[in-house]
């Protein structure tokens, strides 16, 4: 298999790239610093794709603060649009199959049936229509492409909403949390072994994809779930999302159908709460 260079390396989806590429003896994958990955930078990014000459890009870096992005959505626009046509253009140039990610955000969430990948977009904040825009430029240079839409995610690496729950909870007896936003968490270390999978087998069913957890729930469930299972003595009241004001909207429904990455690649989904239990044991531990 030839090489793979991974963008935003650092990042929360990077690190678990690394641990299960690690965990799986995997050669041939970059873990590249940003100085020599920026994203925004055409010419650096030319000297990398030179020197790698990758079979398989992963692209990790993006901009993901949902509510600072409603202040600075220049920036969040060529993060998550700008960028990914400069890695598209160098993956057509040295035929490179990009594996990218996206957001259940792209969705405006207002239906309640789990989402296909042919159901219709439609994001009601800036970060999703940046996003949206980043998976609408892939398409006009590459055939050889994976955009993973994901949802949720979490980690033992980088800001998520474990970590921020498990840190509250420590600090306050009680919290506040929205119970009609309903979705699907996604642990980030089940994401990175499904990305490292389709690449060791070089599929080429090429194309978009959904990939949650299995099941759904809320915030209020989600946050309650972490307290339980880290026996932790929080009271999680459960609030309204007109009663918890935030910068950016947020899908009030966002759960995608994950049917087609299961089928066309086979691709095996762990439970949501059995993903938890288990980062939650390294978190605590
Ligand atoms: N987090 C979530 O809940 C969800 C995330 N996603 C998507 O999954 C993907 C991974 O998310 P996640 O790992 O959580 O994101 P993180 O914010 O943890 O990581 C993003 C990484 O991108 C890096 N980065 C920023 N600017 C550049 C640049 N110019 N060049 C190279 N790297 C840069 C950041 O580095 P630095 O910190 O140094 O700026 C950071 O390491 C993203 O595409 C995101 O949109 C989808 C659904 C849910
Ligand atoms: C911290 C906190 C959040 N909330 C709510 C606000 C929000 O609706 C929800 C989640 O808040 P967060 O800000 O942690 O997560 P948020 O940044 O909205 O998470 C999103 O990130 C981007 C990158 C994605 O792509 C999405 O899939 C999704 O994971 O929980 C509470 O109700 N109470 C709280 O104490």
């Amino acid at each position: 298999m030839g090489n793979t260079i991974v963008f935003g390396a650092a990042g929360q989806l990077g690190q678990c790239l690394q641990a299960v590429a690690q965990e799986r003896n995997l050669t041939n994958i970059y873990f590249l610093p940003k100085a020599q990955a920026n994203v925004l930078n055409k010419a650096v990014l030319h000297e990398t794709f030179a020197q790698y000459r990758p079979a398989y890009c992963i692209n990790c870096a993006a901009y993901t603060a949902v509510d600072k992005a409603e202040d600075e959505p220049e920036i969040a626009y060529q993060l998550n649009r700008d960028a990914v046509e400069n890695l598209s253009q160098l993956c057509r140039e040295f035929n490179t199959t990009v594996v990218h990610v996206s957001t259940d955000f792209v969705f405006a969430g207002t239906s309640y049936v789990p989402l296909s990948e042919t159901d219709s977009t439609e994001p009601i904040n800036i970060y999703g229509q940046t996003k949206l825009a980043g998976e609408n430029v892939i398409p006009q240079y590459l055939t050889n492409y994976f955009i993973l839409r994901t949802s949720w995610l979490y980690s033992e690496f980088g800001n998520n909403f474990v970590k921020t729950m498990l840190r509250f909870g420590k600090e306050r007896p009680e919290l506040r949390i929205i119970w009609d936003q309903v979705g699907t968490p996604t642990y980030a270390m089940d994401l990175a072994a499904c990305i490292l999978t389709i690449i060791q087998r070089q599929s080429q069913h090429y194309g978009l994809y959904h990939y949650s957890n299995e099941g759904l729930t809320s915030w209020y469930d989600f946050a309650k779930s972490i307290f339980e299972l880290s026996q932790m003595p929080v009271t999680a009241i459960p609030v309204r999302t007109a009663e918890y004001v935030t910068k950016a909207v947020r899908p009030p429904y966002s759960v995608m159908d994950k049917a087609k990455i299961k089928n066309q690649l086979q691709i095996e989904i762990p439970y949501w709460r059995d993903s938890l239990a288990q980062c939650l044991r390294k978190l605590n531990n």
